[in-house]
């Protein structure tokens, strides 16, 4: 690889990393930024000081001594075990103090320059624009201690990426993934292990999903709770007058929780930022009219266009803004922190979107229209937040949802939906053993995204009654490091067919719906006649599922962002 590409993809890495929970920060510092003229000032006055000293340390520089990887590991574990400032305000102080000492240590000389880039990454951890700040010493410092610095930024990249699944799932679910290495053009495949041994008919995991939404026959309809499908008696439910799309809550608690997760941001006129922000962050963007017109239009495109997937993957953007606004308030009950905390033992390191850049995905459905729509409720919400989808992101997003989202069935599910004449590859499905048609609604489950299908699967997921909590049974007894896998189709031979007519039921769901030909141990013993034949009728011939690399090359929010 060239050093100038290779300089990029730590750029871009760095960018993923750092600034995956940074969206609502980059927002709050480009607010003050823009209103502040002190705080502009200063910037641009320690952006010339820095470029004066630095120009003069340039000549020492070219006699820098190397610094090993040893010391540099070393070093970032120091850095990692500092807290990083929790309000913005503390942010910024200490930002513009780690440049300060960063150039004084410029000054002094080789044996310093380790200390100075040291400095320059803590600045780093906390700025809002990491691409822009990392460009700004680029051109600003002398060319070893830079180096140095790209090695701390790179070696911190790393190891995240590495050490992912040594904190994900957590512990407590009883679960690992192993992830296989890529052969040729094919990414690793993933899979979730058990970590230790199970009954059959015991619970392995529980898990809460990350966003849900109810089928769009039920949205508003007042039969179930929007957040936690509970079938509501007559009488009972909680309707917020504001949201046009019309959700409506078994209880004050379960409203609550939704407009902290993302009805408030998509549907509602309440500010997006916590009250202990700067108040005239808080004050200004809660613009009512323009909210109000922004939401009747994308929710009228939601109720004559949207498809599941699109619904989940607003609402997913918006958690994700909820969760990293959540990060600017420390020390109070804060639902979303717990759950963060909750998501991967050692949870500050990672944030929604390392979650997220994992999963599988086939394209999703988007259109220019609705991003446009979408911005336009971000940016109503918070000047700058229609930063946080573009056409590309979205369209992955909400193919992530339409492949990973798992049909909600509480009791069985419902039996009162219409039977939809659409071809097969154009009916809306999610994974579920009962089969779309019995679900209230889907969801994304985080770690239940990982579960392979099998035609005789090692587990089942159920739905506590009442509640859009999976349960994960064992259908036989497990041994650890088993892998666990699921139905994603109906697998069972109906009274009717043949089993031949089931194998070839289920493969071409499998084929059509999730773009891989089913590999599963019940597959490859059945024998078929003819092999060509079925692949024929399959229409797929190798997985048709992509996999981001997780270091990508992209622009994020938050690029532009940074000092005048
Ligand atoms: C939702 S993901 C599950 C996690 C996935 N194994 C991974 O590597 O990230 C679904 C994908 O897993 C693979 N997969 C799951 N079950 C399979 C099966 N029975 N046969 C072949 N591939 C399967 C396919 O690549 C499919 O696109």
């Amino acid at each position: 690889m060239s050093s100038s590409s290779r300089t990029s993809t730590v750029l871009t890495a760095a960018a993923v990393t750092v600034l995956g929970g940074l969206v609502a920060y980059a927002v709050y510092f480009d607010y003050k930024r823009r209103n502040d003229s002190d705080f502009r000032k200063k910037l641009r006055k320690e952006k010339k000081k820095v470029t004066k000293q630095t120009q003069q340390a340039q000549a020492a520089a070219d006699a820098a001594s190397e610094v090993s990887a040893a010391a540099i590991k070393d070093a970032l574990l120091k850095i990692r075990e500092e807290e990083i400032p929790p309000t913005p305000d503390e942010k910024e102080g200490y930002f513009m103090m780690q440049v300060q000492i960063g150039d004084q240590l410029v000054q002094k000389g080789p044996s310093f320059y380790l200390p100075a880039a040291c400095a320059f990454f803590r600045a780093l951890r906390v700025y809002p624009s990491p691409v822009e700040f990392i460009m700004m010493v680029q051109s600003t410092l002398p060319a070893p201690i830079f180096k140095i610095f790209m090695e701390l930024v790179n070696t911190d990249v790393a190891s995240r990426v590495e050490g992912y699944y040594d904190h994900f799932p957590p512990k407590r679910m009883n679960v690992s993934i192993h992830a296989s290495e890529p052969e040729g053009d094919k990414p690793a495949k993933k899979i979730l292990i058990a970590a230790k041994d199970f009954e059959a008919g015991d619970i392995i995991y529980t898990e809460s999903p990350f966003v849900v939404a109810l089928d769009a026959d039920l949205e508003g309809k007042g039969t179930h709770c929007s957040y936690c499908f509970r079938r509501i008696e007559e009488g009972q439910s909680f309707v917020a007058e504001a949201d046009k799309l019309g959700a409506v809550f078994c209880s004050t608690d379960c409203q609550t929780k939704a407009n902290l997760d993302w009805n408030n941001m998509l549907f509602g006129r309440e500010p997006v930022l916590p009250p202990e922000l700067d108040p005239s962050v808080v004050g200004n963007p809660t613009d009512s009219d323009g909210r109000e017109a922004a939401q009747t239009a994308y929710v009228k495109w939601l109720k004559a266009k949207a498809r599941q997937p699109n619904v989940l993957g607003a609402r997913f953007v918006a958690k994700q803004i909820a969760h990293e606004t959540s990060k600017l308030v420390k020390g109070k009950d804060n639902a979303l922190q717990a759950e963060a905390a909750l998501l991967a033992d050692g949870g500050e390191l990672y944030s929604v979107s390392d979650h997220m850049e994992r999963l599988r995905f086939v394209e999703g459905n988007v259109t220019d229209e609705e991003v446009k729509l979408l911005q336009a409720v971000f940016g109503a919400a918070l000047p700058g937040l229609e930063q946080s989808v573009n056409e590309e992101r979205l369209a992955v997003l909400v193919g992530k949802m339409a492949y990973n989202a798992i049909g909600i069935t509480p009791d069985g599910g419902r039996d009162d939906k219409s039977v939809s004449d659409a071809r097969p590859e154009d009916q809306e499905r999610t994974r579920t053993p009962q089969g779309t048609q019995r679900q209230l609604g889907s969801g994304l489950y985080l770690v239940s995204s990982y579960l392979a299908h099998s035609c005789d699967p090692s587990t089942r997921p159920s739905f506590v009654v009442g509640s859009n909590e999976l349960q994960l049974f064992a259908t036989r007894p497990l041994k650890k490091g088993e892998e666990l896998t699921i139905a994603y189709v109906d697998v069972a031979q109906h009274a009717d067919e043949s089993a031949e007519a089931a194998r070839r039921r289920r493969r071409v769901e499998l084929a059509r719906g999730w773009k891989f030909k089913c590999e599963c141990e019940r597959c490859l013993a059945e024998a078929v006649q003819d092999v060509e034949k079925e692949d024929a009728e399959l229409g797929v011939d190798k997985d048709g599922a992509k996999v981001e690399q997780v270091m990508r090359h992209e622009k994020l929010p938050g690029a532009g962002m940074g000092v005048d």
